[in-house]
């Protein structure tokens, strides 16, 4: 049986919506961080994020893409989420043009496998390097990817050893979380919360060095003319 259970989904929300950062006093800080939650079939994408939206682990989720967005409190700024998951068939076999919508609105990445399926490991690794290689075709170097090993519960039938998880993540720099969706709410929290963070960082350095950029430039073209005027 598929529970449906009542989340608050953003209706109006398409690959298309750009997200926005908006800063009313330095202490009330508002940011948007977009994710996407990726992986092999079954690996548990839909029970990490309801876990982490809920608090709840339900068992059963259906197959529906689905897009939440949740808010987030942290050191004096709002963050809002929002969450993608997106079910492996859709995943792993849609047009490509859905999936560069994709990519290009996410600013953060979620890769999941099982700790119990070797074969969802397995794809990670040519999937960052396809994530990166998309994003530095716009210009987004450092893009933040945390890849989560699921079912940690689940450690009789382990077919990934955590040292061959952390190993993966450190050598394509990206964050790594062991964690069991069934078994607690900290480990979702960690790894969706972690993320927000690592986008929010990184939205506000790209702002600062297009700012520190733009004096740089206008200072340059001040000495520019005062050089021609002295002629
Ligand atoms: N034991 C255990 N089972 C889990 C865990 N997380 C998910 N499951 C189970 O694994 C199955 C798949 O979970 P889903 O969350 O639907 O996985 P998914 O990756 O979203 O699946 P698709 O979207 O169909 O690819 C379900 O039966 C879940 O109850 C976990 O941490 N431990």
């Amino acid at each position: 049986m598929v529970l449906r259970i009542p989340l608050r989904r953003s209706a109006s929300f398409t690959p298309d919506h750009q997200p926005l950062m908006e800063m009313s006093s330095p202490t009330a800080l508002k940011m948007e961080a977009n994710m996407l939650v990726m992986g092999a079939n079954s690996v548990g994408k839909s029970a990490l994020t309801v876990r982490f939206l809920t608090r709840r682990f339900i068992g059963e989720y259906g197959d529906m893409e689905s897009i939440y967005s949740h808010s987030l409190a942290m050191e004096g700024r709002e963050i809002l989420v929002h969450i993608w998951d997106v079910p492996c068939s859709q995943d792993w076999v849609d047009e490509s043009s859905a999936k560069e919508k994709r990519v290009q609105w996410a600013d953060g990445f979620v890769l999941v496998y099982s700790i119990c399926d070797r074969a969802s490991f397995n794809v990670l690794r040519p999937k960052v390097q396809v994530l990166k290689a998309a994003k530095e075709a716009l210009s987004q170097e450092k893009v933040p990817i945390v890849i989560v090993g699921n079912k940690r519960d689940l450690h009789h039938q382990r077919a990934v050893s955590s040292e061959e998880g952390r190993l993966l993540a450190l050598s394509m720099d990206c964050e790594f979380y062991e964690v069991s969706a069934a078994e607690a709410y900290h480990g979702a929290l960690m790894v969706f919360q972690g993320l927000a963070e690592r986008i929010c960082e990184a939205k506000l350095a790209l702002k600062k060095g297009t700012g520190i950029r733009s004096i740089v430039k206008s200072m340059s073209a001040v000495f520019a003319r005062k050089r021609t005027d002295s002629l």
